[in-house]
């Protein structure tokens, strides 16, 4: 199912988005902070805070997400749309066994998983009855992951999941989510980290103030960047060091 966005704008902070992601195809979407790329992710969740507004279309297959009702939207959210943030503590319950936490997307959409499966898909086999304060902060990221996977999500948006994780387990959880992730779930990975994204992404959105100015494919955006940001952005990276 393709995932297509076309003059995406939220108040004048995203500005005239378009872009399209298709079944099985992972697009990653760089730019530095305040660049717009949560904004983006959140307005295709149908989250977005109350005082801002988005305007264009957002369609998934043959449905238009923005201006969809608040009851359509959590259907899809959950099911056909994921969305695993940086913190895996502002997606998990501190009082529930995470056993119980990765079979709730499939309980809430009509559907019954095994918790061990679950888990033991994102190697966490025999932590079903521990409290997410009891796991490390890879861990609690891999149980959002179970979470986010569990209905197989047309589309998975992944907003910096890393970020707050040191580089060894970093690089476990970016090797997960392409094991993980079903061929035919589209993923919209965003980061700041040109390094992550090549590790991850065959292509490349770059944002800027609001708006995209370079995409291609990776192996084109980071070889031969035509945009001066890109540029910028590829020589604070430590790309290099890490091939
Ligand atoms: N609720 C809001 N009201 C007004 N401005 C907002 C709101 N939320 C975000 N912004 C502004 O919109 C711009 C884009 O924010 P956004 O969170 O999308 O950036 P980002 O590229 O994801 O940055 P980061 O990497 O830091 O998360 C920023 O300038 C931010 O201050």
């Amino acid at each position: 199912m393709t995932l297509s966005v076309r003059g995406l704008s939220v108040s004048s902070l995203v500005r005239d988005v378009s872009f399209e992601i298709g079944a099985g195809e992972r697009v990653g979407l760089i730019g530095e902070s305040g660049s717009g790329k949560s904004l983006t992710a959140l307005s295709i969740m149908g989250l977005l805070p109350d005082e801002l507004r988005a305007s264009g279309s957002i369609r998934l297959g043959d449905r238009e997400l923005l201006g969809m009702s608040e009851k359509d939207l959590s259907r899809l959210r959950g099911d056909e749309l994921a969305m695993v943030f940086q913190e895996p503590m502002t997606a998990l319950n501190p009082a529930m066994r995470v056993g119980r936490q990765v079979t709730e997307p499939g309980r809430i959409h009509g559907r019954r998983h095994r918790a061990e499966d679950l888990l033991d898909a994102v190697g966490l086999a025999g932590t079903a009855r521990a409290y997410p304060h009891q796991l490390s902060g890879g861990q609690r990221q891999r149980v959002v992951l179970a979470m986010a996977l569990a209905n197989e999500p047309s589309l998975l948006i992944c907003d910096e999941p890393t970020t707050a994780l040191d580089v060894t387990v970093q690089s476990q959880i970016l090797t997960l989510i392409k094991a993980a992730l079903s061929r035919e779930s589209a993923l919209l990975f965003i980061s700041h980290d040109l390094a992550v994204v090549a590790s991850v992404c065959e292509r490349v959105l770059v944002m800027l103030d609001g708006e995209i100015v370079e995409a291609g494919s990776t192996r084109e955006v980071l070889t031969a960047p035509k945009h001066e940001y890109t540029r910028k952005l590829l020589a604070a990276s430590d790309l290099e060091a890490r091939r």
